[in-house]
C-alpha cells in the first residue's frame, strides 16, 4: 500500500531486478538521458557473473586444465603429480567474479541511472515499495516497469533433503572441501558441468535422474557418446530412478531409492532446475499474473497482463540462458518505443560446458524428421578433423541435419572440443540463409575445429 505520507518518485523506466536484460536496459535508457531506478536486492550484475555462467565456467576451465595435465605426458611434458587446491581453486573463481562485478557496477554508474539497492515489492501498477538495505524505503513508478527478477535453485520436496543439508549449485560452490563421494540430483545442465567437474577434482561422482536417457531433448546417438565419455571420466549415472528419502547418518548422506537400492556420500547437490522469483513481489497489486508454475504471464512482445508493463529473461519463461536475456532486453527495447519485435522464431543456441562441450542449434534429427520434411544426416567423428589430433582431444561427434529438398541446415549438434566457438559458424549460415553446400565449399583455415564443416556437411549417412 502506499502510504498518505509516501512520497512517489516518478521516473522513465523502472527496472526491478538488475538481471542481464534489465541491467542492459536500464544503462542504455539512462545514457539516453531519460530517469531510470533500476533496484536490485544484493547482486550486483545478477545471477550469471555472481553464482551462475561466470564462477561455473571458471572452474569449468580448472577442470579442464587438471584432466589435461593428467594426460600431459601424451603431450611430452611431465608435470608431476596433481594437486587440487581448494584454496587457490576458489580465488581463482572468486577474482574472476569480483573483476566483472567491479566492472558491471562502475558502467551502471556511469551510465547515469539511479541504483538502488534493496527489496522491491510492487504496491499498485507499475509501483514499487523498496526497503533499502542501508534502512529506509522508497516508492518509485515507472512510465514503464520492466520486471527481471531471475530464478533461484529448485529443491524438489523428498523427505528429509532440507534437513541434510543438500547443496544447490550456489552454495557448492562456498565448500571448503572436495567431497569423497557427491551424489547429484538431477542429470540436466547444472547436474552434468558439476558432476564432471567434482570428478576432475578427484570426487567420486553419481549422478541420479528420473529420466531414463541423459539429456532426452536430443538425438540418442550424441548423448550416448556423451555419457560414455562421462562414465570413462568417473562420473557414475542411474537414470530412470526415483528419491524416496534421503538420512543424514554419522558417516554421511543414505540416498534411499524408490527401487531398494540406496547409496552413501559426503555431499548432495540438487540440480533439479530453478523456481521463478515472483513470490513475494506483489504481483497482484502489479495486475501482473503469473502462470501454474509461478512465471510471469506474457506475449511475444515481453508484454506482461499490466499496461506499461514487462518481463524478461528466465523469470518470463524465456529459456533459461543469459544470452536469451540479452535478446529479450533487444525485444522489450523496441517495443516500449511502440514496436512490435517478437520472440517467436528465435534460433536460440546454447552449449553444454562439459568436456567435451556439446553445442546445439537448431532441429534435432527427430525433431526435423517430426516436421515432416525430406531430411538429411550428416555425422563427423571428431578425430577426422586435423585439429582435434594437433590438440590431442579427439573424443567427439559432429552432426548435422538438412533439408534434403532444399539444402536448408536445420540444426547441428557438436560435441567436441572448441564446438562452442564453432557453433557461432554455423547459427550465421542458418541467419544469412545459406545452404550448407557454402559451409561444405567454404575456403576455412587450417588447421582449425571450424574447418571441419568442410568434412562434415560431406559425411551424409544416406
Ligand atoms: C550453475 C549455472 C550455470 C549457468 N551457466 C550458464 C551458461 O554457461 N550460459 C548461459 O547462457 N546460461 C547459464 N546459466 C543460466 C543463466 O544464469 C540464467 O539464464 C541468467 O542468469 C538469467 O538471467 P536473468 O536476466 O533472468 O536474471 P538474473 O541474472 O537471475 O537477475 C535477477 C536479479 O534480480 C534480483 N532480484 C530478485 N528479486 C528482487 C527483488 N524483489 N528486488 C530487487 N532485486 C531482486 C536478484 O538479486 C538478481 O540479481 C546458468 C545457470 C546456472 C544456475
Ligand atoms: N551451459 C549452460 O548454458 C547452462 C549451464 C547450467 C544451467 N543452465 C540453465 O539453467 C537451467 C537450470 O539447470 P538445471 O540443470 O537445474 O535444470 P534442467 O532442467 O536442465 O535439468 C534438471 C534435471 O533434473 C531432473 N530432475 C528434476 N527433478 C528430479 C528429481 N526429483 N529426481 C531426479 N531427477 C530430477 C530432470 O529430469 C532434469 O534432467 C537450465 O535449464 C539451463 O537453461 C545453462
Amino acid at each position: 500500500m502506499i502510504g498518505s505520507e509516501d512520497v512517489v518518485e516518478d521516473v522513465d523506466l523502472l527496472v526491478v531486478g538488475g538481471g542481464k536484460a534489465g541491467k542492459t536496459l536500464a544503462m542504455d535508457t539512462a545514457r539516453a538521458g531519460r530517469r531510470v531506478v533500476m533496484v536490485e536486492r544484493g547482486m550486483i550484475g545478477g545471477t550469471c557473473i555472481n553464482v551462475a555462467c561466470i564462477p561455473t565456467k571458471a572452474l569449468v576451465t580448472s577442470a579442464r586444465l587438471a584432466r589435461r595435465v593428467a594426460t600431459a605426458e601424451s603431450l611430452g611434458l611431465n608435470l608431476g603429480k596433481l594437486e587440487v587446491d581448494l584454496r587457490l581453486l576458489r580465488s581463482h573463481k572468486e577474482g574472476v567474479v569480483s573483476e566483472m562485478v567491479d566492472l558491471n557496477h562502475r558502467q551502471f554508474l556511469d551510465s547515469g541511472m539511479d541504483l538502488v539497492l534493496g527489496e522491491a515489492r510492487f504496491v499498485a501498477e507499475r509501483t514499487v515499495e523498496i526497503r533499502l538495505n542501508e534502512g529506509g524505503r522508497r516508492v518509485v513508478r515507472g512510465g514503464d516497469v520492466v520486471i527481471n527478477t531471475g530464478t533461484v535453485p529448485h529443491v524438489p520436496a523428498v523427505p528429509g533433503l532440507a534437513e541434510a543439508g543438500v547443496l544447490s549449485s550456489e552454495t557448492i560452490q562456498q565448500l571448503d572441501r572436495i567431497p569423497e563421494r557427491l551424489v547429484v540430483l538431477g542429470g540436466g545442465y547444472v547436474g552434468l558441468e558439476f558432476a564432471q567437474m567434482f570428478a576432475a577434482f578427484g570426487s567420486r561422482v553419481t549422478v541420479l535422474d528420473r529420466n531414463l536417457t541423459l539429456l532426452p531433448q536430443e538425438d540418442p546417438d550424441i548423448t550416448e557418446v556423451l555419457a560414455e565419455y562421462l562414465r570413462e571420466d568417473g562420473v557414475e549415472m542411474l537414470g530412470g530412478v526415483s528419491v524416496k528419502e534421503v538420512v543424514r547418518e554419522t558417516d554421511g548422506v543414505r540416498v534411499f531409492l524408490e527401487d531398494g537400492r540406496s547409496l552413501v556420500a559426503d555431499d548432495i547437490l540438487a540440480a533439479t532446475g530453478r523456481d521463478p522469483v515472483t513470490a513475494g513481489l506483489g504481483l497482484d497489486a502489479a495486475g501482473v499474473r503469473t502462470d501454474e508454475r509461478g512465471f510471469i504471464r506474457v506475449d511475444d512482445r515481453l508484454a506482461t497482463d499490466a499496461p506499461h508493463t514487462w518481463a524478461v529473461g528466465d523469470v518470463a519463461g524465456s529459456p533459461q540462458f543469459t544470452h536469451v536475456s540479452l535478446d529479450d532486453y533487444r525485444v522489450v527495447k523496441e517495443n516500449i518505443a511502440g514496436g512490435t519485435r517478437s520472440t517467436a522464431d528465435r534460433l536460440v543456441p546454447w552449449n553444454l560446458f562439459t568436456d567435451p562441450e556439446l553445442a546445439r542449434v537448431g532441429l534435432t534429427e527427430a525433431q526435423a524428421r517430426a516436421t515432416g520434411r525430406n531430411v538429411r544426416v550428416a555425422r563427423l567423428p571428431v578425430k577426422a578433423i586435423p585439429r582435434s589430433r594437433t590438440l590431442r582431444d579427439t573424443r567427439g561427434v559432429w552432426k548435422a541435419v538438412v533439408d534434403r529438398d532444399t539444402d536448408e541446415i536445420l540444426g547441428v549438434a557438436l560435441l567436441g572440443p572448441e564446438s562452442s566457438e564453432v557453433l557461432t559458424v554455423v547459427q550465421t549460415a542458418m541467419w544469412a540463409g545459406l545452404p550448407f553446400t557454402a559451409l561444405r565449399d567454404g575456403l576455412i583455415a587450417h588447421p582449425t575445429m571450424a574447418e571441419g564443416l568442410n568434412a562434415l556437411f560431406t559425411a551424409w549417412t544416406d
